[in-house]
């Protein structure tokens, strides 16, 4: 274990994972047909590095994470982390990862947190004053003191989330998973788990990778963000080159004394109107450009009551990448 594991913590090179889908076609008749959830994909993580894994629905991201766990085999390429070869050594990895899956809880359902953890603690065979002391510090960052004596069903979303997150961690897990870790979740719970996440990593170093719908967690939590679609690295770097990306437009919002047919700019042909909402308008119009004769003229030609420039946010960014791939 010296320099390679901690440069290469994660490992992926030109992984691949196809499954066969039979589909019925009729009455006997069913065609075999393959589906490449994840289609060649490379990208190495360090230690102590907190990635986020994004993409839309179907991207393959799941599938990764569970090729990362040992879960599935992949059908081509070679993965690793901390060295060991994920489906071929599953168990003596489940030791070093921990996985939080946001749409299902490893927790037993009708026991308290409490017996949930015991368990955990038996599963793992954890040494008696690490498991106390991981214990301890989970419930109290985590605010699950009073939660400990709970069935889990009848704790809410986001303290099962938080409960879920600390049995991943008692066996103090040097990577974990998270998926959609803050779904459902509302504001308060959110900021709690991130301000943990956050702190876990700069405190402990353990290496994070986290598949989110809410750019936000991705915004607060991550430098890195890797987004990948039909099973293919689109983007690997900062979070800020995704901003980059989608910087060559802006957005003029317009409000008008009344509702009027979308905005035209016989001048202004770069100029388009993307949305209209009674008296509000939405004009995109190129980042390279200066707002002020743009908004000259549309005070000369329209009632304008009240106007704002938007920059481009990442989901906007993010929709328009998937946007032109997919018209490649
Ligand atoms: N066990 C399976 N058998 C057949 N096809 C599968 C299987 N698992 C996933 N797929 C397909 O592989 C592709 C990638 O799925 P995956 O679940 O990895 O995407 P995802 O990025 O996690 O999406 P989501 O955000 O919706 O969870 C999809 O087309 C999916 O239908």
């Amino acid at each position: 274990m010296g320099m390679d594991t901690d440069t290469d913590f994660i490992e992926l090179d030109d992984v691949e994972k196809v499954f066969d889908v039979r589909r019925r076609t009729g009455f006997l008749r069913s065609e075999r047909r393959e589906v490449r959830a994840v289609d060649g994909i490379s990208f190495r993580v360090p230690r102590g590095e907190m990635v986020g894994y994004i993409g839309p629905n179907g991207a393959g991201k799941s599938t990764t994470i569970k090729m990362l766990t040992g879960i599935l085999t992949p059908s081509g390429g070679r993965l690793r982390v901390a060295g060991i070869d994920p489906s071929r050594e599953r168990t003596r990895l489940a030791h070093r990862i921990g996985v939080v899956f946001g749409q299902r809880t490893t927790l037993w359902w009708d026991l308290p947190l409490r017996d949930s953890y015991r368990l955990v603690h038996r599963m793992y065979r954890i040494p008696d004053a690490r498991y106390r002391e991981n214990l301890d510090r989970c419930v109290e960052l985590l605010d699950l003191g009073e939660l400990l004596d709970v069935p889990v069903r009848q704790l809410s979303l986001g303290q099962r989330m938080r409960g879920d997150i600390a049995a991943a961690l008692l066996h103090d897990p040097e990577v974990l998973y998270l998926d959609e870790p803050t779904i459902g979740l509302d504001v308060v719970s959110k900021a709690k788990v991130r301000g943990f996440l956050r702190d876990l990593n700069a405190e402990r170093g353990t290496t994070v990778l986290l598949t989110t719908h809410d750019l936000t967690d991705i915004e607060q939590l991550c430098r890195r963000v890797m987004v990948i679609d039909h099973g293919r690295l689109m983007y690997d770097g900062a979070l800020a080159g995704l901003h980059e990306i989608g910087a060559s437009e802006r957005t003029l919002v317009v409000d008008l004394e009344r509702e009027l047919p979308a905005i035209r700019l016989e001048s202004e042909p770069s100029v388009r109107t993307v949305k209209v909402e009674g008296p509000r308008q939405w004009l995109a119009f190129p980042a390279s450009g200066s707002a002020a004769p743009l908004v000259a003229r549309i005070a000369a030609e329209y009632p304008l009551v009240d106007l704002s420039v938007r920059e481009p946010d990442i989901e906007a960014v993010i929709a328009r990448m998937y946007a032109s791939a997919g018209s490649s």
